[in-house]
């Protein structure tokens, strides 16, 4: 079994008498690792690490700071392996989708290196002679990282790269049921030539270990993935101390599936969509909304698409789902399987989660005439449960696909220009995707609307996130 320890200027630190947390396999219910619960002064040591680290940091130029995270990006793709098989036993990821996430971090590092020679400031016309005015982007300093379970690995890449980049330094907050990813990444970060302090690590739950992070007066900005309430908590504890906050929260993305579309690109396009990572992403398609006349042969379709689904060893690159994270998310997406059958909706695939053996398994399970105000086609199902609805007009769908407090992202699949038009303009979602499965690219913006977040990752526009906009009026005669 792996024990770890905090990560925190450059150095790990022993554990002493640091309760520890069991880190458990998902697929066969053993204590696979250990990590330690950071205290409030842990927290703080890494915080003031990060805050002084970045005075000499924030002023090396770009260019340079993205050599480490090259460096970082090397170190990383030369440990692929040992990644995929740490993420693939601490979370229950198949094996293929964690060497993926492995090799997106990588990719993700060099994609925000490659960004250092485009931070660029303006040069405004003043109202007065012989006047410049010049905007800077300058880095805004300590940035906590607080992460969730479901994507461990890529999502370091997310607080960590554009962080870097930008002159930023980074407090990591793994979530408890998925640490290990982030301090096999720390020892990577020892190994390699950045500067101590840059990146600390702290576990911990997050009443104690994320409460504190994101209270602390040093802290510039918290950017964060993972649930609702946990983003407005976060909101709170920053607006104490005026901190920016970026959050990426929950989703319940609606598809909608016109007459005329492609109907066995759609059935592959929504699958994918839907059972990643068993369901426990927040981009995956929620609920799907499909035009009369094709009602019954997407519903025979889809039957006959998830029944032939299969789950089990997440080792096993042939099976299609792994386990589910933990008891606890199986339990709410059974409540929610259970809710739909009492409010008259029915069961075509699955419905049940299976106990004949160890781990947290979950079968895949359709859902079909579903009505739009049932709880399974409004709240977050984090899990391999694809519920589908009837729906007549164009109108009534695009209303029923707004009708959500989450904004994250959404699709549509028609082969029709017009009402692709209208779906882009008229559906209220951060992302929409026409004709594809849902998920985004490095370059895109991932960004919700609503109660899915505030700010956003990726591309030109995330990185503005980590930087902050200063102005100098120069009078130069
Ligand atoms: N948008 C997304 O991508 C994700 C959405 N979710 C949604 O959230 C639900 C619950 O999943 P869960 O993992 O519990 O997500 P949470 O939102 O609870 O956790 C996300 C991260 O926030 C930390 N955290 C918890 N409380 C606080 C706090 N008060 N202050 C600061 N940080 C805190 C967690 O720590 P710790 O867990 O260690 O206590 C974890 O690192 C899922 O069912 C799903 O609906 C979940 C994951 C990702
Ligand atoms: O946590 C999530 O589900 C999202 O941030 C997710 O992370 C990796 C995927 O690219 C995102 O949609």
């Amino acid at each position: 079994m792996k024990q770890y320890q905090l990560f925190i200027n450059g150095a790990f630190v022993p554990n002493g008498s640091r309760e520890m947390a069991d880190v458990i396999n998902p697929a066969t219910e053993e204590v696979i690792g250990q990590v330690p619960k950071a205290t409030e002064a842990d927290v703080a040591a890494a915080v003031d690490a990060a805050y002084e680290a970045q005075k000499s940091w924030g002023k090396l130029p770009a260019v340079e700071r993205a050599n480490y995270l090259f460096e970082l990006a090397q170190l990383v793709e030369d440990n692929q392996e040992l990644f995929a098989q740490t993420n693939t036993a601490e979370m229950g990821k198949r094996i293929c989708e964690s060497r993926d996430e492995a090799g997106w971090l990588a990719e993700y590092l060099r994609f925000y290196a490659r960004q250092a020679r485009h931070i660029k400031g303006e040069i405004i016309t003043s109202d007065r002679p012989n006047e410049n005015i010049f905007l800077y982007k300058k880095p805004i300093g300590v940035c906590a990282g607080i992460m969730p379970w479901n994507f461990p690995l890529f999502l370091i890449g997310r607080k960590v790269a554009p962080a870097l980049v930008a002159g930023d330094t980074v407090v990591l907050k793994p979530s408890s049921d998925s640490p290990m990813g982030c301090y096999e990444f720390a020892k990577l970060v020892e190994q390699s030539s950045l500067p101590a302090g840059v990146i600390n690590v702290v576990s911990g739950g997050g009443a104690l270990v994320g409460n504190a992070l994101s209270g602390n007066e040093k802290v510039a900005l918290v950017t964060m993935t993972g649930s609702t309430p946990v983003g407005k908590q976060i909101m709170k504890n920053a607006a104490d101390h005026v901190a920016r906050v970026s959050l990426e929260l929950g989703g319940k993305a609606p598809v909608i599936v016109m007459a005329d579309c492609d109907l066995d690109a759609t059935i592959e396009n929504i699958f994918n969509s839907r059972f990643l990572n068993c369901g426990q992403v927040c981009n995956a398609a929620e609920r799907v909304y499909v035009q009369a006349p094709i009602y019954d042969e997407f519903v025979a379709k889809m039957t006959e698409r998830i029944a032939r689904a299969t789950y089990g060893d997440p080792l096993d690159d042939s099976v299609d789902m792994g386990p589910m994270v933990n008891r606890r998310q199986v339990e709410i997406v059974m409540d929610l399987v259970n809710s739909a059958k009492e409010e008259g909706a029915k069961i075509v695939v699955g419905g049940n989660a299976p106990t004949d053996k160890k781990g947290y398994w979950m079968e895949p399970t359709l859902i079909v005439d579903c009505k739009h105000e049932m709880r399974v086609m409004t709240e977050e199902i984090f899990g391999p449960v694809l519920p589908v609805a009837k729906f007549e007009t164009l109108d009534e769908a695009i209303e029923m696909a707004n009708d959500s407090t989450y904004g994250l992202t959404s699709s549509i699949h028609t082969t029709d220009h017009d009402t692709v038009m209208r779906a882009l303009n008229e559906i209220n979602f951060g992302e929409i995707y026409v004709n594809r499965e849902h998920f985004e690219a490095f370059q895109g913006f991932h960004a919700g609307v609503r109660q899915s977040g505030l700010g956003g990752d990726d591309g030109e526009h995330g990185l503005e996130e980590f930087l902050e906009t200063h102005v100098a009026y120069v009078d130069w005669k």
